[in-house]
């Protein structure tokens, strides 16, 4: 097989396919803050600045300010109940961020009514009490709370309310608060996310405790602790984000690396809001600016950041270091090259896609070419390394699903989004064939090492060239796309994002590849 010949690749966005949510419709039912800083108004906020659509049934009204709670009115119950039922008798509900319930007869009317709620995400945040240490729950409602964490996808309670949840002394180091998930997470087969934001220290970490299949898989999510007085509402913020970026991501690893990159800024922003004179509220909208700036910087600035974590995760698999330094053993490298025969095959229809999209004849022969290019590729590889072989290759469940995703972009028929769909393949290949090579390079380029070809084939400058060609054409299309194509450009591009990341992780993983019988 000639592997040089893979230079020539030139490639979740669900969110316009029919039956996919562009703008998920997501339901805060919660407490009131007037100064906006928490409750449905941080809610509402969170929800819009994540692309959804905001709904609001109110438990509470709460007087409060950013220093602290003055007193609390809660209409009567049934009032609760007409509120969510007038939603649901009308509106089809994608996903439901619940926040603070204050007493047992709430709980229990959004007990009563979520069935109605059909198969919406359901995120709960226990709230119990505020910043300022006024108690938002009463106490005999706690055992209420508890008995509704089962009836939540996910559940996001900061380090003293998972202690209450579990009945258990509040936890004084990340080591206990990840051992208490973990228990919360097994006696409720709920997805528990422990928070570190109570815990003191330079980093705030969060981490996902995901019941699978009778084990606990638990994946942290690290950050740095932003320096400000400023963080009124951030939990409620937090869980209001997560429940809109899960009904387009499916995943909530995923949803939590771009959820808690985007409170970082808010955070970071907050102290030039200057409200009130205690712990104000974050800033929801720090990346949208006066001047609009999401719409102003080129799509390439704004992707490329938007990834910065996935790229990152990327330079540390282990598939990828192993690669670099020649170590990736030789079956691993066989069942990355057959997945990604596979992967061709459906790569080049999107290419052939953008193609016969492309607004240009230049463009129009741009991919038409890489199109061409995927399938030569895509063929050798099945004469050369899988011919003769007994038990032909599977796609993956990767493999699958980023397949998946590109198709559905290119079903979508917007050529801005497809464009913005096969561009990691193009980009995240240049950036990783041109780090090992440097690298490599760098410790004196012995030609003995195994995947030298590899290397040299994607940062070779033609590769590079294509690469700039691509990340040109599709800077110009969301320089002419619509604010909605230009947000839908940039959720295609963070899913490509992940998926590549993930097909690089995939070779190492037993479990997935076994699955696709494999080598
Ligand atoms: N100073 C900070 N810097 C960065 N992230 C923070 C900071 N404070 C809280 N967070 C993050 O905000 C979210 C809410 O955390 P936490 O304060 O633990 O819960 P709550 O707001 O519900 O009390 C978490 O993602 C946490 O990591
Ligand atoms: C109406 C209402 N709901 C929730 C809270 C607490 O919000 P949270 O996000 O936990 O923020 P802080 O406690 O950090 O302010 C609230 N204050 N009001």
């Amino acid at each position: 097989m000639s592997i040089r010949t893979l230079m020539q690749h030139t490639v979740d966005f669900q969110s316009t396919v029919p039956g996919v949510r562009t703008v998920p419709r997501v339901l805060s039912i919660a407490g009131t803050d007037p100064t906006g800083g928490a409750g449905i108004q941080a809610d509402l906020k969170s929800i819009g600045a994540h692309g959804g659509y905001g709904m609001a049934a109110v438990t509470s009204l709460v007087a409060q300010n950013t220093r602290g709670v003055r007193s609390v009115h809660t209409p009567p119950s049934s009032f609760l109940r007409e509120q969510l039922t007038a939603v649901s008798d009308d509106v089809v509900i994608d996903a439901v961020k619940i926040g603070m319930l204050g007493d047992t007869q709430t709980i229990q009317t959004v007990r009563e009514w979520l069935p109605q709620a059909g198969g919406a995400v359901v995120v709960l945040d226990p709230v119990m009490v505020a910043t300022s240490g006024d108690r938002l729950l009463a106490t005999d409602a706690e055992d209420a709370l508890r008995a509704l964490v089962p009836l939540a996808a996910l559940v996001t309670p900061n380090v003293p309310e998972l202690a209450v949840l579990l009945n258990e002394p509040v936890a004084t180091t990340w080591e206990d608060a990840l051992e208490q998930g973990k228990r919360l997470a097994a006696a409720t087969g709920t997805v528990v996310l422990v928070k570190g934001g109570h815990l003191g220290g330079t980093g705030c970490p969060d981490a996902l405790v995901e019941p699978s299949d009778g084990t606990l898989v638990v994946t942290e999510v690290g950050g740095p602790r932003v320096a400000t007085r400023n963080t009124h509402g951030t939990g409620c913020s937090l869980s209001a984000a997560l429940a809109t970026v899960q009904v387009r991501t499916h995943n909530w690893h995923r949803s939590l690396v771009l959820v808690k990159d985007w409170l970082r800024g808010a955070l970071e922003h907050a102290d030039e809001l200057e409200v009130g004179q205690g712990n104000g509220p974050i800033h929801h909208f720090h990346a949208m600016g006066i001047s609009d700036t999401a719409n102003s910087r080129p799509f390439s600035e704004q992707a490329w950041e938007l990834t910065a974590q996935h790229r990152a995760a990327i330079g540390t698999l282990g598939f990828v270091t192993s690669l670099g330094d020649g170590t990736l053993p030789a079956d691993q490298f066989a069942y990355y090259l057959a997945q990604d025969a596979l992967y061709l095959r459906d790569y080049s229809r999107v290419l052939a896609r953008a193609s016969s999209l492309a607004p240009t004849e230049a463009e129009q022969l741009f991919w038409a070419s890489g199109a061409k290019n995927c399938l030569e590729v895509e063929s050798e590889l099945h004469r050369t390394w899988l011919s003769g072989r007994e038990t032909m290759p599977e796609q993956g469940p990767v493999t699958k699903a980023y397949v998946d995703h590109l198709l559905a972009a290119s079903a979508n028929g917007s050529y801005p989004v497809v464009v913005a769909a096969v561009l990691p393949c193009y980009w995240l290949y240049a950036h990783v064939g041109n780090t090992l090579h440097a690298q490599w390079t760098a410790a004196g380029a012995g030609r003995e090492h195994a995947y030298a070809t590899w290397m040299e084939t994607y940062a070779d400058p033609a590769f590079a060239e294509a690469t700039s060609q691509a990340i040109a054409y599709a800077d110009a299309a969301f320089a002419g796309a619509s604010g909605h194509d230009r947000r839908a450009m940039l959720a295609a591009f963070e899913a490509s994002a992940w998926y590549e990341h993930e097909f690089f992780d995939a070779p190492t993983r037993l479990d997935l590849r076994e699955s696709a019988k494999l080598p």
